[in-house]
């Protein structure tokens, strides 16, 4: 490009930009390479002894002839001491043309001002002022490329051209490109982008053309710095947004930590102010439900305790007074019995007509000993003689004195479920005709070592608000569902939901009868169990669903024998 053409050059501090940077706008280039002179590094202007100028790194690049270096214009030979083109002098006029074209800013000047504070900053890079090298450079020169101390700065840049050289501080001081390590007069410009040269892709133009990276795809030093910094910028972004992840579970992981341990925490009132309050973390809840399950439990057995042992000694009661009362009856027969042989004795002393005179009431009175006799030679056998007390504990910590084992049941469900067919079933072994029950019906039946009471309570709409009496002390609910009858199954759902969550029957054992199996396209106990959502319905309770017919029996014995094991405590069953 020619000098005089319009200058309108844009304002740059970098003089490691890419020549991409300079497009028509910039006027001064080297006539070598028409790349625009800069104010530093490859491109700096140089002079040779004939006048004209080159750009450093076009000089690197002319052959030498011994220590001599020939003009590409005119072929003029300018000696190269031992610095090489180093040592050749930068056109000074050039670049502060170019400088003046760059910041035509009138009455500009590069005199940095400093606060106390930015010295201090720039003097901690230690750098000393090349002027005086006591003094420690603050500002760096960028047309000069010196380092210099303020005073310095302004004696050696006093002169009206100097004084418009752009001085930047030390910090921003631009950088310079290494020397290439294998080819120590040049500079590393170009980036080698081959996979195998990864590990050392820095090259010199040398490098480049001729050496080592011959034919390597490569890109300038600056692009890829660029693009290494882009990526960086972008794995940092990437890695703050991560670790800010990390820190907002760290905190929600503190929050969990101080909900469960509690203590005192800072809380808004309502009228917007924090107070610290003591809050009871989640730790202390646990323990205080464990507390409160065990002091209900410790209840509940002081109480099962109270009534067990209200039980025994009941018994022990009933059965002292009958030992006592029997033990009594002995002793009046034994007093008549000695008044009797007393008697008979006196009469045996007695004359002859006083003997026969005696004797209707002496044999009334053996007649009527020999009849005790009688009766006392079968007692012995009904005598309760033993005196153990055989105890058995069912699993709601009931007492059971003797070998039978009490339950009280309570038969509930809609009306024409089946209830009463099922109790006369078990306790006759028919199937009966019923008639729907108003109030309700009660038997015993013995299975195995149980003896089960049975309340069948009427199953009408209207007297089911009646079922609440027969709780009470009910150690089993037998639920029974019209398995023929598909309509009246969410009503049932319904009647069994209510049941499940009666206080009183907390501890009793379910067992669900799915009467009517010998119905025609009858529910299987799968789809009842599905439909009622049984497993969640009886959860903490034991159930049992079982599939009957009383036409025929089955599936009642199965049930019962079901109810009977619920009833059993370990060491129980030794009965059965
Ligand atoms: N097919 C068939 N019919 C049965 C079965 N069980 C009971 N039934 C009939 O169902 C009807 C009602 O039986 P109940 O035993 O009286 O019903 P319930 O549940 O006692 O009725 P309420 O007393 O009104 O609550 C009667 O006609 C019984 O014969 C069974 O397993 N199969
Ligand atoms: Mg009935």
């Amino acid at each position: 490009m020619a000098c005089g053409t319009s200058p309108n050059i844009g304002f740059y501090m970098n003089a490691g930009r890419s020549s991409e940077d300079y497009t028509d706008n910039t006027i001064l280039e080297c006539r070598v390479c028409n790349e625009v002179f800069r104010f530093q590094g490859d491109k700096v202007p140089r002079l040779l002894v004939c006048g004209h100028t080159v750009c450093h790194q076009c000089l690197t690049r002319i052959p030498l002839h011994g220590a001599m270096l020939n003009c590409p214009f005119d072929r003029q030979p300018t000696q190269i001491g031992d610095s090489g083109v180093w040592g050749l002098k930068k056109n000074f006029a050039l670049l502060e043309l170019l400088e003046k074209l760059q910041y035509p800013v009138p009455g500009h000047t590069s005199k940095t001002s400093f606060t106390e504070e930015s010295l201090a900053k720039e003097r901690q890079f230690g750098i000393p002022c090349d002027e005086n090298e006591l003094h420690t450079a603050i500002v760096f020169c960028i047309v000069c490329c010196t380092h210099l101390c303020v005073e310095c700065s302004e004696q050696t840049h006093s002169t009206r051209t100097l004084t418009k050289h752009k001085r930047v501080p030390i910090s921003e001081k631009p950088k310079e490109n290494p020397k290439c390590s294998f080819h120590p007069m040049h500079l590393v410009e170009f980036a080698c982008l081959e996979e195998e040269c990864k590990n050392s892709p820095l090259m010199c133009y040398i490098c480049k053309d001729y050496g080592r990276h011959v034919k390597h795809r490569h890109t300038l030093l600056e692009t890829e710095a660029e693009n290494v910094r882009r990526s960086i910028t972008s794995a940092v972004l990437h890695i703050r947004s991560f670790g800010e992840e990390v820190a907002e579970s760290a905190r929600k992981l503190g929050q969990t930590i101080q909900q469960i341990e509690g203590g005192a925490q800072v809380v808004q009132s309502d009228e917007g102010s924090n107070a610290v309050q003591g809050v009871q973390g989640t730790a202390e809840l646990a323990r205080g439900k464990i507390k409160a399950h065990f002091d209900e439990l410790r209840t509940t057995l002081n109480r099962q305790e109270v009534i067990a042992l209200t039980t025994v000694d009941a018994h022990i009661r009933e059965k002292l007074c009958m030992l006592r009362q029997q033990q009594e009856d002995m002793a009046t027969l034994l007093s008549q019995v000695s008044v009797v042989c007393h008697q008979c004795e006196g009469t045996l002393q007695q004359d002859d007509t006083k003997v026969l005179m005696a004797k209707h009431d002496v044999q009334m009175m053996l007649e009527t000993t020999q009849k005790q006799q009688q009766q006392f030679s079968d007692i012995p056998d009904q005598l309760p003689l033993d005196p153990n007390i055989p105890i058995t504990f069912t699993k709601d910590n009931r007492v059971h004195i003797g070998p039978k084992i009490e339950m009280r049941v309570v038969i509930l469900g809609l009306d024409e479920a089946g209830k009463t067919s099922i109790l006369f079933k078990l306790k006759e072994n028919e199937f009966i005709t019923t008639i729907p029950t108003i109030g309700f019906n009660v038997e015993t039946v013995e299975y195995k070592n149980v003896k089960f009471t049975i309340w069948d309570v009427g199953g009408q709409q209207k007297i089911r608000p009646l079922w609440k009496h027969y709780f009470f002390n009910t150690q089993a609910v037998i639920f029974v569902v019209d398995s023929s009858n598909r309509d009246r199954l969410a009503e049932s759902c319904n009647e069994l939901a209510k049941l499940v969550q009666e206080k009183e029957l907390k501890e009793a054992s379910l067992l669900i009868f799915a009467n009517k199996q010998d119905a025609d396209n009858c529910i299987s106990i799968e789809s009842i169990t599905e439909n009622f959502g049984l497993f969640k319905l009886c959860c903490n309770r034991s159930w049992h669903i079982q599939a009957c017919d009383v036409k025929s029996g089955l599936g009642l014995q199965d049930g019962i024998e079901w109810l009977s094991r619920q009833m059993v405590a370990a060491g129980a069953s030794e009965f059965a």
